[in-house]
């Protein structure tokens, strides 16, 4: 841990054993194709491990209860998390809130696999996100942009989400990420190939990213870490979408607890992230499903109703 990263987490340096960003981000590249499931306890945990998820996410309440329930939304309690480590053998990742580096640390001690710095929480910092890497877990974040993107990834996440709309069922906003995502790199390369470095600087200074990084992006076309597409996906159509749009996974949390079948809906959705170009699979996994969760039209909703603005 740097002196800075010390003092940005609260707390003094110590010697314990850090692994390389590269390790931490080959992690995330063994969940690529995968599913990962939001479970609020043991009994979730094995319907996900039992439909084929890559992983789990502890969380107190999908993200769904928590736009219902409103109030202060807060990492899990330990001993649910315990619990869920108990009842899977798969990775269990965890949500921490923006800027909670104690939370961060609580999730470390209790070796988590990897930590969700989530806009689905209610953030506890209003300017900063959590230094990262002076944590032995990896991270994941979330971002609409490349911006947010590359800004996390030099603060240490080794995994990226595209935020999407928590908790909605709709998955416009999950799209809208995606592809926005996907314009900034090509506009990178764009200038990259007709500017040169100096015009990577000023979009660097745009953009309000490191230029290194975002001059790695523009010559390799990609983000520098796996990417998976999270919040609002809730069918298996859903989940292809996200895959033919270049996602390397899927995270889904409501769409599968908030269903009239989960344990159902999430092997549908396993097979339709792994088949996701098979238009025939695509369909036989979609028949009798059984109730979809409700959800909320995002057209509908008011800005600050809105997980994904929280963060920058
Ligand atoms: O941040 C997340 C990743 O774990 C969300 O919890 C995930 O996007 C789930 O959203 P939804 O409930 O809409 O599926």
């Amino acid at each position: 841990m740097t002196n800075e990263s010390a003092a940005q987490n609260g707390n003094a340096a110590d010697d314990k054993q850090i692994p390389s960003f590269a390790v931490k981000a080959g992690l995330a590249q063994m969940l690529k194709g995968g599913v990962i499931m939001d479970v609020t306890n043991a009994e979730q945990a094995r319907i996900a491990e039992e439909a084929g998820a890559c992983a789990v996410m502890a969380l107190e309440r999908v993200p769904a209860d928590i736009r219902r329930d409103g109030g202060v939304a807060r990492m899990s309690d330990p001993a649910i998390i315990r619990e869920i480590q108990e009842a899977v053998t798969i990775p269990v990742m965890a949500k921490a809130r923006i800027g909670h580096f104690v939370e961060c640390q609580i999730l470390e001690s209790l070796g988590i696999d990897y930590i969700d710095e989530s806009e689905v929480l209610t953030p506890a910092d209003r300017t900063y996100h959590v230094e990262k890497h002076g944590f032995k877990a990896p991270f994941v974040c979330g971002c609409r942009n490349l911006g947010e993107a590359l800004r996390r990834v030099a603060e240490g996440a080794a995994m990226l989400r595209t935020k999407g709309e928590a908790g909605t069922g709709d998955v416009v906003e999950a799209v809208t990420h995606v592809k926005q995502v996907r314009a900034d790199i090509a506009r990178a390369q764009a200038v990259l190939a007709s500017e040169g470095e100096v015009g990577i600087r000023a979009l660097a200074r745009e953009l309000e990213v490191d230029a290194s990084l975002l001059k790695r992006v523009a010559e390799e076309g990609r983000l520098p870490v796996v990417n998976f597409a999270a919040g609002g996906v809730a069918t298996p159509a859903d989940a292809a979408l996200m895959m033919q749009l270049g996602c390397d996974g899927v995270f889904v949390g409501s769409g599968i607890f908030k269903s009239g079948d989960p344990a159902k809906r999430a092997k549908a959705i396993v097979r339709a992230t792994t088949h996701f170009r098979d238009a025939a699979v695509l369909a036989e996994v979609s028949t009798g499903l059984g109730e979809a969760m409700v959800g909320i039209n995002c057209d509908s909703m008011r800005p600050e109703e809105k997980m994904a603005g929280r963060g920058w």
